[in-house]
């Protein structure tokens, strides 16, 4: 039996203040446990340079040359935007529908469906928080297979409905993720018969994913408060619906912190440190995090999407120059999550090979 994602932090307890979360609505001044400096986070507070203006780039599935498009957007920001993307309008706004009922439920009954210490379901504070001394002004949901049992202590009535939306939300992410990943891949010349755990699987078996909703009140102080704190995604691909308040910035060397505007109806794709590596660094996998808004609340749903937990994930050999080793040494999935959960950031270079001189 492969590892579910559901087990992944079996064994890995991670201690987190779900029970301590404000009543966000009630606060009129940010209380210094949400103030922010870059004592708490270095790149709190690096300023763009005089030249910002540059953005993403936003991809028209249906243009011919997008998998070139994609491919250079993966190497250069490790981020697009995607419109023509197939998925229906009314499943996004069934999913951003879904999303904001369940924030909107009163504190103590999310709390019925809170996430456990070892647990990889359900209510509470980004897994992330345990790294920062401040905290995030945002709460999240965390779904893996099936929701209903954590959907039943939330919508006694209603669960069934949600539950569906859910499922329909997932199968066209999941189609869509593996078509940006083969598009992508197709711009290094790199086909299905290159790697062999994804090889002529059309339905897909080897993939796993979760759902990561998330919500960032309305804040008293946005400029000193962290929505969600910079990170990279531990997958292959993230794809992102936000609503329409803006909040998600990505960071490039060069261009300091840069935000990604909403576009309705269209879809945010990131690369995340499985497909870094299978590019063997080609692709990057971007760090981003969340600000927060004075007067509007923000609602985002990630769909974190990776291969399924026990396959090793390595390198294609045909990226790898004949005359140099990987970069990057074979990981599963559960062994990438569980270095994360205990060396965050560091994860990454925790993979790598280190050349011999
Ligand atoms: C499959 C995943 C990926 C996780 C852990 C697990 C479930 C929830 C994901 C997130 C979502 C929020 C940011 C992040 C950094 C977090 O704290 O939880 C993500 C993390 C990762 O990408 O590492
Ligand atoms: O809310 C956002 O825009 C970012 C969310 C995110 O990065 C995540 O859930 O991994
Ligand atoms: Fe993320």
């Amino acid at each position: 039996m492969p590892t579910m994602l559901t087990d992944v932090f079996r064994g890995h307890p991670i201690h987190l203040p779900h029970f301590h979360q404000p009543d966000f609505t009630s606060l009129s001044n940010l209380p210094d446990s949400y103030t922010w400096t870059s004592q708490d986070d270095p790149l709190f507070t690096v300023a763009p340079p005089p030249t910002a203006g540059e953005n993403i780039p936003l991809i028209d599935l249906n243009n011919p040359d997008a998998a070139n498009q994609i491919g250079r957007a993966c190497r250069t920001w490790g981020a697009f935007q995607i419109v023509n993307h197939g998925v229906p309008l009314e499943l996004l706004q069934g999913i951003e529908f879904l999303t904001g009922n369940l924030f909107r439920l009163p504190v103590q009954r999310k709390l019925k469906a809170a996430r456990s210490e070892t647990g990889f379901s359900g209510y509470g504070v980004a897994r992330i928080s345990s790294f920062f001394n401040k905290k995030m002004w945002s709460e999240g949901f965390t779904i893996t297979g099936s929701p209903l049992n954590d959907f039943r202590k939330l919508w006694p009535q209603l669960h069934l409905d949600y539950c569906d939306i859910v499922e329909q939300y997932e199968e066209q992410m999941q189609k869509l993720s593996s078509k940006l990943m083969w598009l992508s891949l197709k711009s290094l010349g790199v086909s299905e018969e290159d790697i062999k755990w994804a090889r002529g699987s059309s339905d897909f078996n080897w993939a796993q994913s979760a759902l990561q909703l998330n919500h960032y009140p309305v804040c008293p102080e946005p400029d000193r408060a962290m929505g969600l704190a910079p990170h990279t995604d531990s997958t292959l691909l993230t794809i992102l619906y936000q609503n329409n308040t803006a909040g998600l910035q990505v960071f490039r060397d060069d261009l300091g912190w840069v935000t990604v505007p909403p576009v309705p109806g269209s879809l945010v794709v990131n690369v995340g440190d499985l497909f870094h590596i299978l590019s063997n660094g080609l692709f990057k996998s971007v760090i981003h995090r969340a600000r927060v808004n004075q007067t509007r609340s923000r609602l985002s749903v990630a769909f974190l999407w990776g291969p399924q937990s026990d396959i090793k994930i390595s390198p294609v050999l045909k990226l790898v120059r004949p005359d140099e080793s990987p970069l990057y040494r074979s990981v599963t999935w559960t062994e990438y999550l569980r270095t994360k959960a205990t060396h965050f950031n560091k994860a990454l270079s925790m993979i790598r090979n280190h050349r011999q001189e």
